[in-house]
């Protein structure tokens, strides 16, 4: 039955997307962030760490993290920005055609004190999530509602389920195997074509458009044991592939900026 439902996911409240196919996707409000999509073929493509915290108390550690308005640690606000550890509003979605698809709001009235003093900035953000058969759609919208440029910058995180790192292969930007070793943080400035993710049986097809840059990350042994919300071998089971502006854009007064992925599982 194609429908979308409230759920719950750990601790945090959910929806949960159905395609009439059976395609499905679960997105917490907490952080806007899809924590697991299953495509048609049934299989899960998202990794969530057995270790995360589920309550709200800190960012999911799997799933598509959404990044804004900092990259990392470069600037001085919150790593990675406070997107991942605000509550969204649910916006509405519904079906299309074969696609479920689920809209998710954050504006600047909506953030926490403390937050709203630490970037006084006026926008507001809306997330798209959207699956059909064994595809994953997600745009990230940004508008300045302020009257004054509004600096940012942002990416779709995507913890990608392997079933060892060891055999991944990230067509379009890296040559040949990872080789993780220690740890692998890599930034792809500029993408102008699709990349491919290939592990052992299992190949997506990767599409961005809007956010220039790539990243792959995976922490590797020594940063996985220093992680509190990892298991020290669960850096073997994903790549992060993050679609990523990372250095921050200017946007003019009351101008919008989209950024978007589409994952297409092929085997
Ligand atoms: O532990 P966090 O804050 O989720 O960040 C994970 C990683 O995210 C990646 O995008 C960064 O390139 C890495 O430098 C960072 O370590």
């Amino acid at each position: 039955m194609s429908e979308i439902t409230m759920v719950e996911f750990g601790q945090l409240p959910a929806l949960r997307l159905r395609a009439p196919d059976g395609a499905e996707a679960t997105v917490t409000l907490y952080g806007a962030h899809l924590v697991s999509w299953i495509g048609k073929d049934g299989r899960e493509r998202l990794f969530c760490s057995a270790e995360s915290a589920l309550d709200g108390s800190r960012a999911i550690r799997g799933g598509v993290p959404v990044i804004f308005p900092q990259f990392a640690a470069r600037g001085e606000g919150m790593r990675h920005g406070f997107a991942r550890v605000c509550n969204w509003r649910a916006g509405g979605g519904g079906i299309e055609g074969d696609t479920a698809f689920a809209l998710f709001s954050l504006a600047s009235a909506d953030l926490p004190d403390e937050v709203a003093r630490a970037w006084p900035h006026a926008f507001a953000l809306e997330l798209r999530v959207a699956v059909r058969a064994n595809e994953l759609s997600i745009a990230l919208e940004v508008l300045n509602t302020g009257e004054a440029p509004l600096s940012f910058a942002a990416a779709l995180h995507t913890y990608y389920l392997v079933d060892d790192v060891d055999l991944v292969r990230v067509g379009g930007v890296v040559d040949g195997g990872l080789a993780v070793g220690d740890k692998l943080d890599w930034i792809f400035p500029g993408v102008a074509g699709a990349l491919a993710l290939t592990a052992g049986a299992a190949a997506l097809h990767l599409e961005q458009g809007g956010f220039t840059d790539a990243v792959v990350w995976n922490p590797g042994a020594l940063d996985a044991a220093a992680l509190n919300d990892l298991g020290d071998d669960e850096y073997r089971r994903f790549v992060c592939i993050e679609p990523a502006l990372v250095d921050p854009i200017a946007l003019a007064a009351g101008a919008r900026w989209r950024g978007w992925q589409r994952v297409l599982a092929l085997g």
